[in-house]
């Protein structure tokens, strides 16, 4: 389980993520929406240590700043940054090696590379590579120690249809024993891979449940838009269009 409690992160004088907590079990599938700026991406970097924090992030009971917890999760950051001189099949062998993993993690690589249909990019320079074909790099570097947990900072952004829906598939798969923590300002993503959503408005984490419960509100655009206090202004934008 991912647990996190009295998240707070600050840059500067900015609060970007205010005394939020929740929990990822193993089985589910969790979604943070958010307008732009909310704090996603705050909280995500938290996780994976790259943003300093105060309060409790913890992964299997584990601090999640430890190595052996950090190997329990796989992220995959909204903006993609991989050594951009080195090709993907360079980049992946010098993971598999600095992870100091074995066989079974080059078999994982041939087989995302294979499903993802990354072959082509294989020996070109992942500057090179078109935004999509990054994402899909990040993805397959995130996956190749079988992480039981995945992060992942807006997941489909990028993506084509195909890789979009093989991207899924995977996450399906990765339910069946482990959790995903994944944010999205995308209704419809959410609304399709969440077993249960937070939504997160200035910081704050202002309502959580399943899709069921905060449905109550009509569709989960209008539960955003009405729990985030966005309805009315919504609608007199589009009135005076
Ligand atoms: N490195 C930084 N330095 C200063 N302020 C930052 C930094 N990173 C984020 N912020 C600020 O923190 C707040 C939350 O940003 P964050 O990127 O976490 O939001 P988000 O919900 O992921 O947004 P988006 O949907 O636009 O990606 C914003 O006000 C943002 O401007």
């Amino acid at each position: 389980m991912i647990e996190v409690n009295n998240l707070t992160v600050r840059y500067g004088k900015t609060t970007a993520v205010s005394n939020v907590g929740f929990t990822v079990e193993r089985g589910e599938v969790v979604a943070i929406l958010g307008p732009n700026g909310a704090g996603k991406s705050s909280i995500m970097k938290s996780i994976v240590g790259i943003v300093d924090f105060e309060g409790e992030i913890k992964i299997d009971g584990m601090n999640a700043n430890t190595k052996v917890a950090k190997n329990l999760f796989g992220y995959v950051p909204e903006e993609i940054r991989l050594i951009d001189h080195l090709t993907p099949e360079e980049f992946f062998s010098f993971l598999v090696s600095v992870r100091k993993l074995g066989e079974e993690a080059a078999k994982r690589v041939e087989k995302y590379v294979r499903i993802f249909r990354l072959e082509e990019q294989m020996d070109k320079p992942i500057i090179s590579l078109s935004m999509g074909n990054k994402k899909k790099v990040a993805v397959v570097a995130a996956l190749l120690h079988d992480p039981p947990y995945l992060l992942l900072d807006e997941p489909l952004n990028g993506l084509d249809a195909f890789s979009a829906r093989v991207l899924k598939e995977v996450m399906a798969r990765k339910t069946e024993s482990g959790g995903i923590l994944l944010s999205t300002h995308i209704m419809e993503i959410a609304e399709r891979l969440a077993d249960r959503v937070i939504i997160l408005n200035r910081g704050l984490k202002i309502a959580e449940g399943t899709l069921e419960e905060l449905k109550s509100y009509g569709t989960l655009e209008e539960a955003f838009l009405k729990i985030t206090g966005q309805h009315e202004s919504l609608e007199e934008v589009i009135s005076a269009l």
